[in-house]
């Protein structure tokens, strides 16, 4: 019996929802939203689609118990309506509402006996996942966030467009926060296996203004919809089913970096255990240099909340 929960149903979670449930990757889905209307129409609305696909999925709403024995729980819980997208504060618009709704559900994820993998989307997403590891206190390997995992597909599609490819030809990360402050290291990034800097010299590639484009992705879907929803589901699928079918998949994601103390997104392996080990790949000086700052600014704005009490 193979059975996920996700916490917040907005525009991103019922996505995730959806993407489970019409793939039928979960027999059993906890679906968990304090706006009770809204959960409830989600509920109807999946199980109306139920005679209509092949598999079949038990919903069971708001009932935190109900996690106990489930393997993965993403938590896309949020407000997306306080991100200005004019502000130079991006995903830190959120940061408010955000880190009280980490101290709302935190204690109810450890309460339910949660045994499982927590994987964060809720932004800002490095700094999240950190204070919901926190408040939590699961091992470090068993939270994880989403991270810039989305961003490096943006980079994918991005410089495989540039050159007249499919982005999925392209490898390498964007490191750092899901963020202002994140970057493509593009010591890391090799196209249909050759280095980026091949194709830089041979066709003149604005590797900055790439780099930005990936940095501005969301922002670029959010000024139609005022969300995001598509490839952040389904980022968020993809990881959960690493860890379900013990993929040992190599993807960037927000991790636990002990020489930061902090969350922060590079490569690293994904298991059944969560995050089974970091990759540590020989970034350029510079790079590491920029990996570092992004870190550090993740860490100041976790350490300043409320920490969990000591016993
Ligand atoms: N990491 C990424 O790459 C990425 C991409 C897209 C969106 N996001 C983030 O994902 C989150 C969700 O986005 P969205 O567009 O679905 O937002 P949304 O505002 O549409 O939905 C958030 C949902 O969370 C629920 N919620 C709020 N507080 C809660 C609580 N204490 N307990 C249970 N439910 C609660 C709300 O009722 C709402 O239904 C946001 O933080 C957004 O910024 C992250």
């Amino acid at each position: 019996m193979r059975k996920y929960g996700v916490i917040g149903l907005g525009q991103v979670g019922a996505t995730v929802a959806y993407t489970l449930v019409q793939q039928g990757t979960v027999d059993e889905l906890v679906l968990i939203d304090h706006n009770e209307a809204l959960a409830q129409a989600q509920k109807i609305d999946l199980e109306d689609a139920s005679a209509r696909l092949a598999s079949t999925t038990k919903i069971i709403l708001n009932d935190y118990a109900a996690l106990a024995d489930a393997e993965v729980l993403i938590v896309a819980s949020g407000n997306i309506k306080a991100i200005d997208m004019t502000s130079s504060k991006g995903r830190f618009g959120e940061y408010e509402s955000n880190q009280a709704i980490v101290r709302d559900i935190a204690p109810k994820i450890v309460a339910s006996g949660f045994k499982g993998i927590l994987i964060d989307i809720m932004n800002p997403c490095d700094v999240m996942t950190d204070y919901l590891q926190r408040l939590t206190g699961f091992p470090h390997n068993r939270v994880f966030g989403t991270g810039t995992f989305l961003d490096t597909a943006r980079m994918q599609k991005y410089v495989g467009q540039a050159l007249g490819t499919n982005g999925k030809n392209v490898d390498g990360y964007v490191y750092g926060e899901h963020g202002n402050s994140q970057f493509v290291a593009w010591s890391t990034v090799r196209v249909n296996g050759e280095p980026i800097a091949n194709f830089q010299a041979k066709q003149n590639l604005d590797l900055n203004q790439l780099e930005e484009d990936a940095r501005q992705g969301a922002f670029a879907v959010m000024a139609g919809k005022g969300y995001t929803n598509f490839a952040i589901a389904t980022c968020g699928v993809r990881l959960a089913e690493a860890v379900s079918a013990d993929a040992q998949l190599a993807c960037p994601v927000s991790a636990f970096d002990p020489e930061y103390g902090t969350y922060v997104g590079m490569p690293a392996v994904i298991g059944k255990n969560g995050i089974e080990h970091l990759i540590q790949l020989d970034l350029t000086t510079a790079e590491k240099a920029s990996l570092t700052a992004s870190a550090e600014f993740i860490k100041k704005n976790v350490d300043v909340l409320p920490q969990p009490v000591k016993n």
